[in-house]
């Protein structure tokens, strides 16, 4: 049996005549954020739910856990957290108790090695909602709700986490602290974390590792500077002489700049080198595939 938290071999998924996972095969490591980037209809929440045991596979082999999430039983399901879009049941109920009652279901999954449920007091400070234990459900703002919606995926501290579009409609503030948190479950508490994304910013923020799924194939799988440095490759530099502006994209920007000062010396002005970045890759692989396909 494999020691990857996840491996998934060759999977495939049909709705109707329509195959929309081609192979898809990745491991997920021990403590790692690994995040499925990719646009609309690439098939990542399709991905996520035969990992969850939500929906079932048309082929292949996965295994999370160690076992086949379209086998798997309430003891399997115990270590692994699901993050919903959000909490909406329960508005008069106060927060803190909500914790504490969905809490006792995890009771009987306690291990020598794990404590569960996770203490009510401890996880209302590791999501930041110490202050609002007392307050009603339906008092919360949207930030906080989310929150919550995390506290409720993890309050049976779950080895494996699962996130899909996890900051959809989200304010820039709301989407910082979502992002601290989810960094603070990795790096402190030791779980692994697999989310989807169709977004670049959040995906370098927070992955270790990146998987790129566009038309149901994974296209690629690095660390967000790897991913930068070995596909997209060509940084732009721009400059100019006598007011005239000149542009050049080179796999080598310091050798090319270092050729443009023994040409030019004094005379050249405005130099600017813009480096490849994450987006630069995502865009030349989805617009690559979408030519392929
Ligand atoms: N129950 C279903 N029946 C038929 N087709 C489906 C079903 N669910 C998803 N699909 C199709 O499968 C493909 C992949 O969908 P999926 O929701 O997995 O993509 P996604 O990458 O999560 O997209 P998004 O970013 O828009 O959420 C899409 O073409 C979608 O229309």
């Amino acid at each position: 049996m494999s020691k990857g938290i996840v491996t998934v071999d060759g999977l495939q998924m049909q709705y109707g005549e329509v195959q929309v996972l081609h192979e898809v095969s990745f491991e997920a490591r021990a403590g790692e954020v690994l995040t499925l980037l990719g646009p609309n209809g690439a098939g990542k929440s399709t991905t996520i739910e035969i990992l969850e045991g939500f929906r079932l596979r048309s082929a292949g082999r996965v295994e999370v856990l160690g076992t086949d999430p379209a086998e798997a039983d309430e003891s399997w399901r115990a270590r692994v957290g699901i993050v919903l879009q959000s909490w909406r049941d329960h508005g008069n109920w106060r927060v803190g108790e909500l914790l504490q009652h969905l809490g006792s279901y995890y009771t009987p999954y306690a291990t020598a090695g794990v404590v569960r449920p996770w203490p009510t007091g401890e996880l209302l400070a590791a999501v930041g909602l110490a202050e609002s234990a007392d307050h009603k459900i339906r008092t919360l703002s949207g930030g906080q709700r989310r929150r919550l919606d995390v506290a409720i995926g993890i309050v049976g501290r779950p080895e494996l986490l699962f996130l899909d579009e996890p900051t959809t409609g989200f304010d820039p503030e709301a989407r910082r602290e979502f992002h601290e948190l989810v960094g603070r479950l990795a790096t402190e508490y030791g779980t692994t974390i697999l989310l989807t994304t169709h977004d670049l910013d959040e995906a370098s923020r927070l992955a270790d590792r990146i998987m790129i799924l566009t038309s149901g194939r994974i296209v690629a799988v690095g660390t967000p500077s790897e991913l930068t440095t070995a596909i997209a490759g060509e940084d732009e530099v721009r400059w100019s002489v006598g007011g005239q502006g000149f542009r050049k994209r080179t796999a080598d920007s310091t050798e090319f700049v270092r050729g443009l000062f023994a040409q030019y010396g004094e005379e050249l002005r405005e130099l600017e080198v813009r480096r490849a970045s994450l987006e630069d890759t995502y865009l030349a692989l989805v617009r690559g595939q979408e030519v392929a396909a």
